[in-house]
């Protein structure tokens, strides 16, 4: 698998770091309040799992299975959702944690539904952001790193399904993109 990789654009040790600042950061931001944190399934499992473990705060937990690529590199416009929450959002204080902001559909979906379910507050924290996709205005609070206009796998991210176990973020040779 690694050798399909052409080049690593950020590193598992520059990863580690920035989910303890981030952890850190929003430990501050909610200090005695009891936050939800959503992770997007399923690009954002494992960094949800490893800033949680930087936090110290109670917080709850829950997760909302959304998917709009299927296995191309281009959202498709639809945004599926395949699990909804378990937990209700009306007067909480949210923080939708993402893998990668792009097009920025899926996050402009979510804080619609949010918004109309009456959460108190959304906070967004995303790994990953790359601006020059962008067809919905869409920002996050929390952004750990920007990335160029390529499509990146790893550490949650796939293409097709694979790569999400890469413990790195990084753009496969051209030939494995068979698009
Ligand atoms: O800003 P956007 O263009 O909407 O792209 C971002 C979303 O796309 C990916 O999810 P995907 O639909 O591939 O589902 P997955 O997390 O299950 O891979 C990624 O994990 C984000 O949730
Ligand atoms: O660059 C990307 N890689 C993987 N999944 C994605 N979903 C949106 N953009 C990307
Ligand atoms: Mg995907």
């Amino acid at each position: 698998m690694h050798g399909e990789i052409d080049h690593i654009l950020i590193t598992e040790e520059q990863i580690k770091l920035k989910c303890q600042e981030i952890g850190k950061q929003l430990s501050e931001e909610y200090d005695g309040k009891f936050p939800l944190a959503i992770g997007v399934l399923k690009g954002a499992m494992p960094f949800l799992s490893d800033v949680i473990r930087h936090t110290d705060i109670h917080l709850e937990m829950d997760f909302m299975d959304v998917s709009s690529y299927g296995d191309g590199t281009r959202s498709t416009g639809e945004v599926k959702i395949v699990k909804d929450l378990n937990t209700k959002v009306e007067g909480r204080d949210l923080i939708i944690v993402e893998d990668i902001i792009d097009s920025g559909l899926t996050l402009s979906y979510l804080v619609d539904l949010f918004k109309y379910r009456k959460a108190r507050s959304i906070k967004i924290v995303t790994l990953l952001d790359k601006p020059s996709g962008r067809s919905a205005a869409i920002q996050a609070d929390i952004i750990g790193f920007e990335v160029p206009d390529e499509f990146v796998v790893g550490y949650g991210l796939d293409y097709a399904e694979r790569y999400r176990n890469l413990p790195y973020i990084g753009v496969l040779k051209p030939e494995i993109y068979s698009e």
